[in-house]
């Protein structure tokens, strides 16, 4: 079954819509220009609503661009995260040594707009436990990702990816099920797609787009 990732929520109906639909992962964003920002404070209140790791509940995932040390830090000592999205220009160099200073995994994020991009995949892959290919952000662009902008996913094919992976990158319910179909993602991952306006997650939408991933 593809495993779905519903990203940037901030409230508990978002948060409650992604449990019942199954959410495999749930991404809490510190990044502080982003509409999803949470501070680790809001994100603790958030993060105690969800049940316990033993009951199945879904992998927290902390979203950071180009963060410092004391930035992640300060997070990890108000909320528990299990695995480090590394949303920037973080080098290979500074995903190891922040996977070792943390010792969680790190999914690194490869933003996708050509054949080369795909080329860092190679470069990443002995420091990154996971990857998270996304559409690399158009020129101007505010945010690195949330942009709503999907990539060509027939530049993913034949290209083997040498860790778990996931696909984003402006997927919504609708064309989720084909994303999957057209590129093998073993797995999927939402932001603005499920949401009604830019920055507020949309309960109806995270179920329906939870709905069509399992459907796949
Ligand atoms: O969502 C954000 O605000 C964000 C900010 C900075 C970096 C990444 C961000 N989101 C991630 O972007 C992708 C794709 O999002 P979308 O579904 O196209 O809106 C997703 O991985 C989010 O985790």
């Amino acid at each position: 079954m593809t495993l779905a990732k519903i990203c940037g929520l901030t409230d508990t109906p978002g948060l409650d819509a992604a449990l019942q639909g199954g959410a495999d992962m749930i991404g809490l964003n510190f990044f502080p220009p982003s509409p999803r920002y949470l501070s680790p404070e809001a994100a603790a209140a958030l993060s105690a609503h969800m049940p316990a790791q033993e009951d199945g509940a879904p992998l927290r995932v902390g979203l950071f661009v180009d963060a410092t040390d004391d930035a992640i830090a300060a997070v990890l000592a108000a909320v528990d995260l299990d695995m480090l999205q590394l949303h920037g220009e973080e080098t290979p160099e500074r995903t190891a040594a922040l996977r070792t200073r943390f010792s969680l995994p790190v999914m690194k994020v490869l933003g996708i707009a050509t054949p080369a991009d795909l080329d860092a995949l190679e470069t990443y892959a002995p420091v990154a436990d996971a990857f998270l290919l996304d559409a690399k952000a158009p020129p101007g662009a505010p945010l690195p990702g949330g942009n709503a902008t999907t990539f060509d996913w027939s530049l993913l094919s034949g290209r083997p990816i040498p860790r778990p992976w996931l696909l984003a990158g402006g997927l919504t319910p609708d064309n989720v099920a084909e994303a999957v179909r057209a590129t093998g993602a073993p797995g999927v991952d939402v932001s603005s797609g499920v949401e009604r306006a830019r920055g507020v997650k949309d309960s109806a939408r995270i179920a329906a787009f939870l709905r069509a991933a399992r459907g796949t």
